[in-house]
C-alpha cells in the first residue's frame, strides 16, 4: 500500500514481465553471470532493442529505470531530485567511506569545493613528469615482449595506472609495476569483484548476511588492507609535509604549500583541522585510488586494442606524436595540449567503450521526463552511458570507430556524450585522466607498432564496475 503510487508509475514503463520474489527481474542476470559466464552488456543491448531508450527493471524489490536517450539524461543529471548517488554505490562504503564519490548533499558540496584546487591545471602539470617516469618502466617491460607472440595487456596497464594514482594521490611509490604480486593490488581486485557479486545477488546487499559468507570475509580482509595502507601513508606523509613546509621559502611554495612534490594527499593534509579529520582524508584518498585506477586502465586497454585493429588511425597518431613530441624524450604538458588527434582517438574510444558504462542516481522526489514518463520517489535512475553513446540519434554510424567525428564537432546533443558524466557531479579527475592517457599512449605508439593477434580478433565485453573484456586484450608489439 505504501508503494502503490511508485509501483503504478513504474508499471507504465516498458520492461521484462518475469518477476521473482527477492530477485525481481535479476534472475536473467544471475543466470547470465553464473551459468552462462555471459556478457551483461549483451543483455543490456537486448533490453534496449526490445524496450527502447527508457525501460525499467526490478532489482529485488527496488525499481531501476534505465535511460539511454540524451533528453532524458539531461533532465536526470541536472534535476535536484536526483542529485544523490544510487543506493548500490553504498556497497563501496566499507572501502571508500563517505568520500566525494559516495557523499551527498551539503557534505559532497563542501568536499568538491575543497578538493577542486587539487585538480587545477597548475597542479596537474606537475604530474606529467611522474606520468613519464612510470611510462619509462612500462616501456622497458614492453620492450622485453616486442617481437614475441601476442599477450594480454591488462596487467601492464593496470599496474601502470596503479603506480601513477598511488604516487599522485598519496605521494608513495608502491612499485606495482616492478613487484607485481603486491598485497595492495590483490586487495583492489578482490574488493571490485565483491562489489559485483553484491550487485547481482540482492540478498548479499545486507551487511549481516554478507558477513556470513566467503565473499563477506574476502571483502573485509581486502578493505582492511586498502584502508590500512592509506592510514599508514597518511602518517608517513604528515611528517614529510611538516618538514617540507618548514624548509620551503614562501615565494617558492606552490598552490598547496609544498615545494615540488605536490600530491593530492598533501592538499588534504593542509585542510586538516579545518573540518577535515584523518578519517575523512582516508576516505578521499581511497576514493581517488578507486576512481582513478580501473577507469583509466580499461580506457588504455581499449585504446591499444582499437589502435591495433585500425592501423591507419595508429599511423596518424604516430605521425602526430613525431611532429609534436619528436622521436625521443619525455612528453611535456605543452605537448599534451598539442596532441589534438590523439585526443580525438581517446574520445572515440570512450564513446564506444565508456569505462563507466552506467551511473545511478537515487530519486528523492517525483519528477517528469521529456519522454513523457514520471519517475517516482524511491526509484533508482540509471544513465546507460554505453547505449547512449551507441544511440544512432546521437551519433550517426554508431558502431563505426571514427575519431574524426570529434574533429567535426562531436555529438548531436550536449548530453549525448557522457564518458565523464556531466553537470555538477561530473568526474573531478577528467583532465588528470586525459593527461595521463595521452602521455602513455603517445610514448607507446612512438616506440611500438601495435598489432592484433589476428585480423578477425574481437573482444567479448564484461562489466565489473567498469567495462572490460572477458579474457583480456591480446596485442602483439613490434619495435619501431
Ligand atoms: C578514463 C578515466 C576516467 C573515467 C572514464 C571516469 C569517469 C567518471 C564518471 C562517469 C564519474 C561519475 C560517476 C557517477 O556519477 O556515479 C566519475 C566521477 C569521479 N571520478 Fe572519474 N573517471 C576517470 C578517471 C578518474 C581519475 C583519474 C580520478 C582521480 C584522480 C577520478 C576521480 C573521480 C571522482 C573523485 C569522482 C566523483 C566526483 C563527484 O561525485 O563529485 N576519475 N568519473
Amino acid at each position: 500500500l505504501r508503494n502503490r503510487r511508485r509501483n503504478a508509475l513504474i508499471a507504465k514503463l516498458p520492461g521484462p514481465w518475469l518477476f521473482v520474489p527477492l530477485a525481481g527481474n535479476m534472475l536473467e542476470l544471475i543466470v547470465q553471470v553464473i551459468w552462462l559466464k555471459g556478457d551483461l552488456v549483451e543483455l543490456g543491448t537486448k533490453n534496449v532493442r526490445k524496450y527502447g531508450p527508457i525501460f525499467r527493471l526490478w532489482s529485488g524489490h527496488q525499481p531501476v529505470v534505465l535511460i539511454s536517450g540524451p533528453e532524458d539524461a539531461e533532465v536526470v543529471l541536472t534535476h535536484p531530485a536526483v542529485a544523490d548517488k544510487g543506493q548500490n554505490y553504498k556497497l563501496l562504503s566499507s572501502w571508500l567511506g563517505d568520500g566525494i564519490l559516495l557523499a551527498g548533499g551539503a557534505k559532497w558540496h563542501s568536499r568538491r569545493k575543497m578538493l577542486s584546487p587539487a585538480f587545477s591545471v597548475r597542479v596537474l602539470e606537475q604530474f606529467v613528469a611522474l606520468f613519464n617516469k612510470h611510462c619509462a618502466i612500462l616501456e622497458d617491460k614492453m620492450l622485453a615482449l616486442a617481437g614475441g607472440p601476442p599477450f594480454d595487456i591488462t596487467p601492464f596497464m593496470s599496474l601502470f595506472a596503479l603506480d601513477v594514482i598511488s604516487e599522485t594521490s598519496m605521494g608513495v611509490q608502491i612499485h606495482a609495476q616492478t613487484q607485481e604480486d603486491s598485497e595492495y593490488v590483490r586487495a583492489v581486485k578482490t574488493a571490485c569483484r565483491c562489489f559485483l557479486v553484491r550487485q547481482v545477488f540482492p540478498w548479499l546487499r545486507s551487511d549481516t548476511l554478507l558477513a556470513l559468507t566467503a565473499t563477506g570475509k574476502s571483502l573485509s580482509e581486502a578493505t582492511g588492507v586498502l584502508r590500512g595502507m592509506t592510514t599508514k601513508v597518511i602518517d608517513q606523509r604528515t611528517s614529510e609535509v611538516a618538514s617540507s613546509v618548514s624548509s620551503s621559502q614562501p615565494e617558492e611554495e606552490d598552490d598547496i604549500g609544498l615545494k615540488q612534490r605536490a600530491v593530492l594527499l598533501d592538499h588534504m593534509l593542509t585542510l586538516r583541522g579545518r573540518g577535515i579529520t584523518d578519517e575523512d582524508i582516508t576516505d578521499e584518498v581511497s576514493t581517488f585510488m578507486f576512481a582513478g585506477h580501473d577507469t583509466t586502465m580499461t580506457a588504455l586497454c581499449f585504446t591499444l586494442h582499437l589502435l591495433s585493429l585500425h592501423r591507419g588511425v595508429q599511423e596518424r597518431v604516430f605521425q602526430e606524436v613525431r611532429d609534436v613530441v619528436g622521436d625521443s624524450g619525455p612528453v611535456t604538458a605543452q605537448h599534451l595540449n598539442d596532441l589534438k588527434y590523439l585526443e580525438c582517438v581517446i574520445k572515440e574510444v570512450l564513446r564506444l567503450y565508456p569505462s563507466v558504462p552506467v551511473i545511478v542516481r537515487d530519486c528523492k522526489q517525483e519528477f517528469d521526463l521529456p519522454s513523457g514518463y514520471t519517475i517516482p520517489v524511491g526509484s533508482q535512475v540509471g544513465i546507460d552511458i554505453f547505449h547512449l553513446h551507441r544511440n544512432p540519434a546521437v551519433f550517426p554510424r554508431p558502431l563505426e570507430f571514427d575519431p574524426d567525428r570529434f574533429l567535426e564537432g562531436g555529438p548531436a546533443h550536449r548530453f549525448g556524450y557522457l564518458p565523464f558524466s556531466a553537470s555538477q557531479r561530473n568526474c573531478i579527475g577528467q583532465r588528470f585522466a586525459m593527461m595521463e592517457m595521452k602521455t602513455v599512449l603517445a610514448r607507446l605508439v612512438r616506440s611500438f607498432r601495435i598489432l592484433p593477434p589476428s585480423d578477425d580478433y574481437r573482444l567479448q565485453l564484461k562489466i565489473e564496475i567498469v567495462l572490460g573484456a572477458q579474457g583480456g586484450y591480446l596485442v602483439a608489439l613490434e619495435r619501431r
